[in-house]
C-alpha cells in the first residue's frame, strides 16, 4: 500500500503519526506472523479475478444479485479449501467476506451455525454422519429456528416433531402460518439441509424445544422434497444476499436419528431422556452471540476507517475567517464523533477476546459435567451482545452522518455496513429481551450478595458496593472503572427495591417484573457498561508493547471511559460520589484526550489494516481519491451509458408537448 499515490493530505497526516503502524497491526492480529499469513491469504482471495464484480451489485436485480453472491459464494469455497490445504491455515472468511460480498454470504448460516449446532448439539456417531459432508459441501444448511410468530420466546415455537415408534421417525409439522419458519439465512433457494427447532411431541406429551437435521431438498434436482413448502422472504434493509427464507413442513417424515441428542434423547421406544440442563439446546445462540461482539469491532472498524480517512481528505469552512478552509477533521465536533469509534472497535476486540476465553472454559467445564459457571456466561454474553451491537450501530451510523452527504451515497459503503450492523441487534436474541435475561442473573445475584453469599466475579462488585456504597470519587481510569460498578449496582439495587415496592402493593412477582422492566435493563445496560469499562482497561494495562504505542492505547482506553461518563453524567451523579467539579474536569480531560489522538487518528485507522476491497467504499479507500472514485463510480450507473434514456421520448416529452396546448 506505501507505494500508491496518495492524496496529500493523507500523506501528512501518515507522517504525523507518533506511533509504528506496524507494531499496532500485528498486535491486533495476534504477531507479526498472523499479519503476514493474513495479508497473504487476503492478497489471494483479492487477485482472483472472478471474485470481483465488473458492475456495482447495486445496479443488480434482486436474483441476479443473488445469483452473483451464489457464484461467488462457491468460488470463494474453492479457492479457501485449496488455499487450507496448501498452507495448512484456517483463514477468517468473514472479514474477507465483507471484500468479496459487499453484504454477507449466501453461505453465512451454513458456516456461522449449521456446521456448529452439528458439532454443539450432535452425538459423536451424529457428528461423524453429518460433519465431513457438511465442511466440505456436499450438504448445505442453515439453522431454522425463528418462526412467523416466535422468535424471541423459543419455548413459544409452534412447529411439531411428533414421534412415531412404530416407524421410529419423528413427523414434521406446521399447521399453522405462525409456525411457519421466517428468517433463516440461506433458507431462500440456497440450502438442502437444516437444523429445525421444534417442539417435541411424544405420545401426546410435550418435552420441549429440540434440534433436528432435516433433508428440504432434493441433492441432485433441488426441488423442494414432498411436504416441504420453502421460499424466500423477499428484500429488506440489509443482508440483501444472505437469502433468507421460510420453510414449512406437511406430514414430513425424519429418522429418529436426525433429532441432534448430544443433550435430550428419544430412545426407539419412544422414552425421553432428559440431558443435564435443557438450556444446553440453546448452546449455538450462546456461542453466536460472543462472536457477535467480535463482529462489532470489525464493523465499527470499516466505518471508522472509511469516516476518518475521509475527514483527513474532505475541507470546507474555516476556524479562522483568514485562513484556508480547513479538514473537516480538525473540528472538534468530528473528533467526537470519529475517535469514539476507533475506541469503540478497541475495546470490543479486548472483550471479546476475554469473553471467548470464559465461553472455552464454560465449555470445558460442561463437558466434565460441571455447569456452575454457565448462568454467568449466559448473563454476561447476553447483556454483551445487545449493548455492543447497539453501540456499534450507533457508531456506525454516526460515522455515515459525519460524512454529509457522500456518507449517503452507496459507493461510501456505510449504508451497506450500517445495514449489516443494525441487524445484530436483533438476531440471535433481540436487544431488550437479551438484556432482560441478563437482568434475571442480576437479580438473583443481588438478593445473594444481601445474603452475603460469595458471587461469581463478574457480580462481585455488588457485595463490594453493599459493604461500602461511600467510596470517593477519583478521578483516575480506575477510579472510572468503580464509578460504572457503583451506577451499575445502584441500578440494580433501584430495579430490585422497585420489583419489592410492586409486591409490597399487591402484585405478583411477574407483574412486578414487567413494571420495573425498564428499570432492569436500564441496570442491565450499565451492568454491561461497567465490564466493557473494567474489562477493556485491564487488558490495555497489560498489553506488552513500545511506550509510543502503549501510550496511543491509554489514549484510547480512556476516551472510551471518559466518553461514556459523561454521557451518562446523570447516572453518575445520582449513584456515585461523582461531583459537579469532577465531572467539569472529565470534560477538560476529554478535549485533552480528542487533541492528542488527533495526529493518530489516520494511523490508528491504517492499524485496522483493512484493504481496499474489504472497504468498498470511494470516501475511504487508502489513497484518499475520494472525488475521482465518486465520478468513476457514478459513471457505472446504467442511466450514464446513454446519453438519452427512453423514458424522455415515453413520458417527458409527451408531457412538456401537453404542457404547450
Ligand atoms: C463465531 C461465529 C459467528 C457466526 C456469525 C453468524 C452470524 C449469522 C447471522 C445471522 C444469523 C441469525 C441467527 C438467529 O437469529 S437464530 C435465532 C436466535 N434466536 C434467539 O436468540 C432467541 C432469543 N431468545 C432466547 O434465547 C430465549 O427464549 C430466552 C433466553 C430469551 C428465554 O428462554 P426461556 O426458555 O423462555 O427461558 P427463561 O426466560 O424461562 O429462563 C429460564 C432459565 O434459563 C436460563 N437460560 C436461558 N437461556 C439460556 C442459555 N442459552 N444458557 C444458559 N441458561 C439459559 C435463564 O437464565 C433462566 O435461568 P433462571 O433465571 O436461573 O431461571
Ligand atoms: C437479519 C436477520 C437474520 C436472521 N437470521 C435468522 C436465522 O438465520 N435463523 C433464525 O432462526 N432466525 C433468524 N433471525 C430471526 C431473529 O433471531 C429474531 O428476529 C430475533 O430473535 C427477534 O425475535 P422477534 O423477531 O420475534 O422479535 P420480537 O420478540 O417479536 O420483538 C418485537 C418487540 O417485542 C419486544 N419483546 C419481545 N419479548 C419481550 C419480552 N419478553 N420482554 C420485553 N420486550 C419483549 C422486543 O423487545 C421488541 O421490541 C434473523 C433476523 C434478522 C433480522
Amino acid at each position: 500500500m506505501a507505494n500508491v499515490k496518495c492524496n496529500p493530505d493523507l500523506v501528512r497526516e501518515r507522517a504525523k503519526c507518533s506511533f509504528d503502524v506496524n507494531e499496532l497491526i500485528h498486535l491486533i492480529d495476534g504477531g507479526e506472523n498472523a499479519t503476514k499469513e493474513k495479508r497473504h491469504f487476503e492478497e489471494t482471495i483479492f487477485s482472483v479475478k472472478e471474485l470481483q464484480d465488473a458492475v456495482p451489485e447495486e445496479y443488480l436485480s434482486h436474483k441476479d444479485r443473488y445469483e452473483n453472491a451464489v457464484r461467488k459464494a462457491t468460488i470463494l469455497r474453492d479457492v479457501c479449501r485449496e488455499y487450507m490445504k496448501k498452507y495448512n491455515y484456517k483463514p477468517n472468511r468473514f472479514r474477507v467476506g465483507h471484500g468479496v460480498f459487499k453484504d454477507v454470504s449466501p453461505f453465512l448460516l451454513h458456516d456461522g451455525m449449521f456446521v456448529a449446532t452439528i458439532i454443539g448439539q450432535g452425538t459423536p456417531e451424529q457428528q461423524a454422519e453429518w460433519l465431513p459432508k457438511a465442511e466440505n459441501m456436499q450438504i448445505i444448511g442453515t439453522y431454522a429456528q425463528t418462526e412467523l410468530g416466535h422468535g424471541s420466546f423459543i419455548r413459544g415455537l409452534e412447529t411439531r416433531a411428533t414421534y412415531d415408534p412404530k416407524t421410529e421417525e419423528f413427523i414434521l409439522n406446521n399447521a399453522t402460518l405462525s409456525s411457519f419458519k421466517w428468517w433463516p439465512g440461506g433458507l431462500g433457494s440456497t440450502v438442502n439441509h437444516c437444523i429445525v427447532v421444534a417442539q417435541l411431541f411424544i405420545n401426546g406429551k410435550s418435552y420441549g424445544i429440540q434440534p433436528f437435521i432435516v433433508q428440504i431438498r432434493d441433492l441432485n434436482t433441488h426441488k423442494p422434497l414432498p411436504g416441504v413448502k420453502v421460499g424466500e422472504i423477499g428484500p429488506k434493509m440489509g443482508f440483501q444476499t444472505a437469502n433468507n427464507g421460510f420453510l414449512g413442513f406437511e406430514n414430513f417424515r425424519i429418522p429418529r436419528m436426525n433429532m441432534l441428542m448430544k443433550n435430550a434423547q428419544v430412545l426407539k421406544d419412544g422414552t425421553f431422556v432428559k440431558g443435564m440442563n435443557e438450556k444446553l439446546t440453546y448452546g449455538t445462540m450462546v456461542m453466536v452471540r460472543v462472536g457477535i461482539v467480535g463482529d462489532c469491532s470489525l464493523n465499527t472498524s470499516l466505518a471508522a476507517t472509511i469516516a476518518v480517512r475521509y475527514s483527513a481528505v474532505r475541507h470546507q469552512s474555516k476556524i479562522k475567517a483568514k485562513e484556508p478552509e480547513v479538514q473537516i477533521l480538525d473540528y472538534v465536533t468530528q473528533q467526537h464523533k470519529l475517535f469514539i469509534a476507533i475506541a469503540s472497535s478497541h475495546v470490543f476486540r479486548n472483550v471479546y477476546s476475554w469473553l471467548s476465553k470464559s465461553y472455552l472454559n464454560v465449555m470445558k467445564d460442561l463437558a466434565q459435567g460441571k455447569q456452575d459457571h454457565l448462568p454467568e456466561l449466559h448473563a454476561t454474553a447476553c447483556c454483551l451482545k445487545a449493548v455492543c451491537s447497539r453501540d456499534a450501530g450507533s457508531v456506525v451510523e454516526e460515522c455515515r452522518l459525519a460524512c454529509g452527504g457522500h456518507g449517503y451515497m452507496t459507493s461510501s459503503n456505510l449504508p451497506l455496513v450500517y445495514g449489516f450492523t443494525i441487524a445484530t441487534v436483533t438476531y440471535e436474541g433481540e436487544q431488550t429481551v437479551l438484556l432482560l435475561q441478563t437482568a434475571r442473573y442480576l437479580v438473583k445475584a443481588w438478593l445473594a450478595a444481601l445474603q452475603g453469599k460469595v458471587l461469581a466475579p463478574s457480580v462481585s462488585y455488588l457485595s463490594d458496593w453493599l459493604k461500602n456504597d461511600n467510596v470517593r470519587w477519583q478521578n483516575t481510569p480506575e477510579g472510572i472503572v468503580k464509578g460504572f460498578q457503583h451506577v451499575a449496582a445502584g441500578k440494580v439495587k433501584a430495579a430490585y427495591d422497585t420489583i419489592q415496592k410492586y409486591i409490597k402493593l399487591g402484585k405478583d412477582y411477574e407483574d412486578a417484573w414487567n413494571l420495573a422492566s425498564v428499570q432492569l435493563m436500564k441496570a442491565s445496560e450499565a451492568h454491561s457498561r461497567s465490564i466493557l469499562c473494567e474489562v477493556s482497561w485491564g487488558e490495555v494495562i497489560r498489553t506488552s508493547a513500545s511506550p509510543n504505542l502503549l501510550q496511543v492505547l491509554k489514549q484510547l482506553a480512556q476516551l472510551y471511559l471518559v466518553y461514556w461518563t459523561l454521557e451518562t453524567s446523570g447516572d453518575f451523579l445520582v449513584y456515585s460520589n461523582i461531583s459537579k467539579d469532577d465531572i467539569a474536569i472529565l470534560r477538560e480531560k476529554y478535549e485533552e484526550l480528542l487533541a492528542a489522538i488527533r495526529p493518530n487518528a489516520v494511523g490508528l485507522v491504517d492499524a485496522f489494516d483493512l484493504r481496499d476491497e474489504i472497504l468498498h467504499s470511494t470516501l475511504g479507500s487508502y489513497d484518499g481519491r475520494v472525488y475521482e472514485r465518486l465520478m468513476e463510480e457514478a459513471l457505472k450507473s446504467p442511466l450514464n451509458q446513454e446519453s438519452v434514456n427512453a423514458s424522455f421520448h415515453k413520458y417527458l416529452k409527451p408531457l412538456m408537448e401537453k404542457a404547450k396546448l
